[in-house]
């Protein structure tokens, strides 16, 4: 628990940047400074930067105007697990070392009461173990993936999905135009929300999700009995994560220095060549990348940041640690940290949204011969 009136807190992002971090950095920090005259250090790189001793003071001055930018200003990293820590030795080959013992006298040195953690599944994980050590730690929620147990959102999805149905709105214009099949590929490692959702707001005659087995005879199926509807284009939406029929999902490159080496991506193009062998109709494939990651949060995801931010800062600030906060049905509230650590949240295969999108006719790739068209 915080032992004075004027605490000292640090703050930190870690994982894959998203929209709303800055949003969050702001509340946390004007809340605290202005509700309990902390004093808010931020930290550089997530982890890295707690490790290696890099972050200065956020004032009012610093945190000014960045409610509405994109990434975070105190940067970001998904390499540098403290436990496994590459440490590059004389001999110029690198080592992986269990350097948590820096973590915790990095905080005695900047003589911190409490940080607040802000990441996804894997940060949290980190978050975990840091308390764990006997530092105070409070978890805020991120990712544009939406695949974090214990918080029904996260910020930065609801701007993903934006970004998702913004491109499929520009698609679907081309693609009639030119009578041909798109094919995009989303983000969302191993769950499907980015996919439904900004699949569905987009008007997707396919969806592909990691959490639904498709086969290639029920999209192609889908695809022609449009055509021979008169409807000579097709919209299809695919998660990076997509199980291919034959098993596994569609890996561009390993990166070692990762926790989770598997960088996915390519399942798009895999889509689109079946699909110009299977029905014969022109095909093409957009993968939208980081774009889903970058810029403007939406007001929606801007005010969620602002409230866990807020609700962060009274906790941290409070001597209420080893919690989560969380938004559940439309407020905010803790949660222990280790309800985080169970694993990813993933589609459920009767979600409302995926009934009711299949009354529409969405095919989800499982329905081959059974009407999906
Ligand atoms: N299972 C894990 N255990 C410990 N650390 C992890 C684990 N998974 C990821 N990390 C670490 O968490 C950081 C961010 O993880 P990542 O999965 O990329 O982002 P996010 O926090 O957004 O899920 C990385 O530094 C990585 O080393
Ligand atoms: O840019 P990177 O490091 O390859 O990461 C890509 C991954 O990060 C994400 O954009 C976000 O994931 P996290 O929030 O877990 O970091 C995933 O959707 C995607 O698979
Ligand atoms: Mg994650």
């Amino acid at each position: 628990m915080p032992s004075h009136m004027h605490p000292r807190i640090g703050i930190l992002t870690g994982g894959g940047d998203c929209p709303g971090l800055n949003a969050v950095i702001r509340a946390v920090t004007l809340t605290a400074r202005r509700q309990y005259g902390a004093t808010v250090l931020g930290i550089e790189d997530g982890f890295e930067g707690l490790i290696e001793g890099r972050g200065s003071e956020l004032t009012e001055e610093r945190v000014a105007g960045i409610l509405q930018d994109g990434g975070t200003i105190l940067g970001s990293s998904n390499k540098g697990d403290p436990w496994r820590y590459p440490v590059v030795g004389q001999d110029g080959k690198t080592d992986w070392q269990d350097c948590s013992g820096r973590l915790l006298a990095q905080v005695q040195h900047w003589q911190l009461d409490g940080v607040v953690v802000v990441g996804g599944d894997g940060t949290m994980q980190m978050a975990d173990r840091l308390q764990r050590l006997g530092v105070e730690v409070v978890g805020v929620p991120k990712t544009i993936d939406n695949d974090l147990l214990a918080t029904d959102q996260t910020f930065g999805f609801d701007t993903a999905t934006a970004v998702v149905s913004e491109a499929l709105d520009r698609l679907t214009t081309t693609a009639s135009s030119h009578h041909r099949v798109m094919v995009l590929e989303v983000m969302g490692r191993t769950a499907g929300w980015i996919a439904l959702m900004g699949g569905v707001a987009g008007g997707a005659d396919v969806i592909l999700l990691p959490e639904i087995p498709f086969q290639w005879q029920a999209v192609f199926d889908k695809v022609k009995a449009r055509a021979a509807m008169g409807m000579r284009y097709s919209i299809i939406c695919v998660a990076e994560g997509a199980q291919l029929p034959t098993g596994g999902e569609v890996v561009q490159r390993m990166d070692r220095r990762r926790t989770d080496p598997k960088r996915l991506g390519g399942i798009g193009a895999v889509v689109a060549e079946h699909i110009e062998a299977g029905t014969g109709l022109e095909a093409r494939v957009t993968v939208l990348g980081h774009l889903q990651r970058g810029g403007s949060p939406t007001a929606f995801d801007r005010i969620l940041a602002t409230r866990l931010g807020s609700h962060a800062a009274d906790c941290i600030c409070r001597g209420e640690s080893g919690v989560l906060v969380a938004y559940h049905q439309m407020g905010t509230c803790t949660v222990p940290l280790s309800a985080t650590l169970a694993g990813r949240r993933n589609v459920p295969a009767d979600h409302d949204l995926i009934q009711a999108a299949r009354a529409l006719g969405t095919c989800f790739g499982d329905e081959a011969g059974s009407g999906c068209a």
